[in-house]
């Protein structure tokens, strides 16, 4: 059944209200759990998956806007869950929720959002403001959602103004654990066959910047046993639990302002070690530091479930869910590094590896929480590293 059509942009009751640094300012009808928030707002391509892109820690300090209409109608249900609650600040689209209708589901979108403390805005156009995304690149916003639908207009644009921005913010710390734990469960669903493990546990130091539950179960399916270790751990506490191979997680904010403790810990490890290493996303590009390159801060970043990426050895495309702001300079990368991967979409730096070693890393998200499963090999190659 469709739901009744989203009215147009600014309905005559708005309850919730988005208000750009620029000045542009749209008004809808809120969701989940009344209350004002600032962010970084970027715009999300997947057509499935919103559970996982709110619960992913990588989407600290910003919104999320979602280019396809028709979020919230499979509901919610724990085991979608990437971390225990929703990270994303806000999220922003077309339709209003709809009741659930999925066999999975545990309870609305609307009502977990309200439990969690984050507002949804609904009735938004969200082609016009993905356009202002693209156009002036992330923006920073305000998004306030009162059930009397009262505004202070000026206040709202104040605080988008305000707020201080990722680049140079170090949130890693924010969002990883604050003890080590081990993790076995596997990944449930895919590929056929799966959950099973074709070769014994491989030790493995896993740091959490930030990490997706899904990576995890990744790792796990691929056969790892997997420490988890909190984003400020040492080399030296790294290296204690004897890995045969290291971990480096997705995560949130700039990878640049973790300078002063993952950098230089991932320095350490690769100077005084041989062991292989294998990173995602924030983790790619804390490497790609590590080994001495530069990240920059794109202008709308990646975040989507049907990138196109090449992987230059083979030719080989793969489409793959992305979820990034910040990328790897390739013109940085010294000698003695390989850009293993490029994103087919702007030619930018999508993954790297030791010419040497097996050392290597990649930009986009092999896990697939949401998306295909086009690059699972590569959990499995870091598998085979260990043998
Ligand atoms: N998913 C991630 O790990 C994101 C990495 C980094 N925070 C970025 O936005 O580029």
């Amino acid at each position: 059944m469709c739901p009744a059509p989203a009215p147009a942009e600014n309905p005559e009751n708005p309850t919730a209200c988005i208000v750009l640094a620029d000045g542009t300012t749209f008004y809808g009808r809120g969701f989940g759990a009344p209350g004002e928030i600032q962010a970084e707002l970027c715009f999300n391509t997947a057509m499935t998956g919103y559970q996982e892109i709110m619960t992913d820690p990588s989407y600290a300090g910003q919104a999320v806007t979602f280019t396809f209409p028709h979020i919230g109608n499979t509901g919610v249900t724990h085991e979608d869950d990437e971390t225990a609650d929703p990270v994303a600040r806000a999220m922003v689209v077309k339709w209003d929720p709809t009741e659930p209708s999925n066999w999975r589901s545990e309870g609305t979108l609307n009502a977990w959002l309200e439990k969690n403390g984050r507002i949804g805005v609904g009735g938004i156009d969200t082609r016009r403001l993905t356009r202002a995304i693209r156009q002036q690149g992330a923006p920073h916003v305000a998004i306030a959602y009162n059930k009397e639908g009262v505004f202070d207009h000026a206040a709202l644009l104040k605080s988008a103004r305000d707020f201080s921005g990722l680049e140079g913010l170090d949130l890693a710390k924010e969002v990883t654990c604050a003890q080590s734990y081990t993790w076995n469960e596997q990944r449930w669903a895919w590929p056929d066959g799966f959950p099973k493990r074709s070769t014994p546990g491989k030790k493995v130091v896993a740091i959490d910047f930030g990490a997706k539950r899904n990576i995890l179960r990744c790792l796990a399916s691929a056969g790892c046993d997997v420490t988890v270790l909190p984003a400020t751990a040492t080399a030296a506490e790294v290296l204690a639990h004897k890995p045969q191979g290291i971990f480096l997680s997705n995560g949130p904010g700039d990878p640049a302002a973790t300078g002063e403790y993952a950098v230089p810990m991932i320095s350490e490890i690769l100077e005084t070690t041989q062991l292989p290493i294998f990173g995602i996303c924030l983790g790619h590009q804390m490497l790609a530091l590590a080994l001495g390159a530069k990240t920059i801060k794109m202008n709308h970043g990646h975040h989507g479930a049907n990138h196109p990426v090449k992987e230059t050895a083979t030719g080989k495309v793969e489409i793959t869910s992305m979820n990034h702001g910040f990328a790897v300079d390739a013109q940085t990368l010294p000698e003695g590094v390989i850009e293993t991967h490029v994103s087919l979409f702007d030619g930018s730096n999508c993954g790297i590896r030791l010419a040497d070693r097996p050392v290597f890393s990649v930009q986009h998200h092999p896990e697939a929480s949401p998306g295909p499963q086009d690059s699972f090999y590569l959990f499995e190659r870091f598998s085979a590293a260990m043998a």
